[in-house]
C-alpha cells in the first residue's frame, strides 16, 4: 500500500484500516490519524510507539489488559479478534490438549494474580514451548521490569499486524 494512499484516507477509513494494530485500542490510530502525512509505515509505527511511550504506567497496564489471554477463555468461545485467532493459532495454541490448556490457565492466572496484568507475548515469534518457557520465565520478574517487556510484546505484535495490512494490500494490487 502506497504510503501516499494511506495519507489520503479518511479518519474513519485510517481507523477502520489501522484500529486492531494494537488490539482493541482504536484510540491509538485515532489519536495518530492527526499526524498525518506519514513519510512511510516505520513512521506510522514510529507515532503509535510515541504515543504508548507517553502514556503513564496505567495507560499501560490499561493496553496490556485489553489482549486475550492465550489458550484463553475467548480462545475457547470462539470470540477472539481476526488478528488474535490467527496470532494464537500459529503458536499452537488451538490445538492445545486439556491438560495443556490448564496449564496455560494455571499460568496465566497466576502471572496475572502477580502482576495486575495478563500476560502479553507476540504470539506469532514463539511456539508454544516458548509460551510456556517466558510465562515461567517473566513470572520472576518485579512488576516495572514485567510492565515495560510486555509492551515491548504489544509492539512486536503492532509492527506486524501493521506489515500484514500493508503486504495484504500489496498482494490484491498483485
Ligand atoms: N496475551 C497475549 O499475548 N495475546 C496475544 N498475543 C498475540 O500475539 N496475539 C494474542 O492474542
Amino acid at each position: 500500500m502506497d504510503i501516499s494512499v494511506v495519507n489520503a484516507l479518511t479518519y474513519e477509513e485510517f481507523v477502520n484500516l489501522f484500529g486492531n494494530v494494537v488490539e482493541k485500542c482504536p484510540i491509538i490510530s485515532a489519536a495518530i490519524w492527526s499526524h498525518r502525512p506519514f513519510k512511510d509505515l516505520a513512521d506510522i509505527e514510529a507515532h503509535i510507539m510515541g504515543f504508548i511511550h507517553s502514556l503513564p504506567d496505567s495507560g499501560k497496564e490499561g493496553i496490556l489488559r485489553c489482549h486475550p489471554d492465550l489458550a484463553g477463555r475467548d480462545l475457547q468461545s470462539g470470540t477472539l479478534t481476526r488478528e488474535s485467532q490467527e496470532e494464537q493459532s500459529q503458536a499452537g495454541m488451538t490445538t492445545l490438549d486439556s491438560a495443556e490448556i490448564q496449564h496455560m490457565y494455571r499460568l496465566n492466572s497466576k502471572y496475572k494474580e502477580r502482576f495486575g496484568f495478563p500476560f502479553v507475548i507476540c504470539a506469532r515469534l514463539n511456539n508454544k514451548a516458548d509460551i510456556v518457557r517466558q510465562l515461567n520465565e517473566r513470572l520472576k520478574n518485579d512488576r516495572a521490569a514485567e510492565r515495560e517487556r510486555a509492551i515491548e510484546e504489544v509492539k512486536n505484535i503492532c509492527s506486524l499486524r501493521l506489515n500484514n495490512i500493508v503486504l495484504s494490500d500489496i498482494q490484491t494490487k498483485l
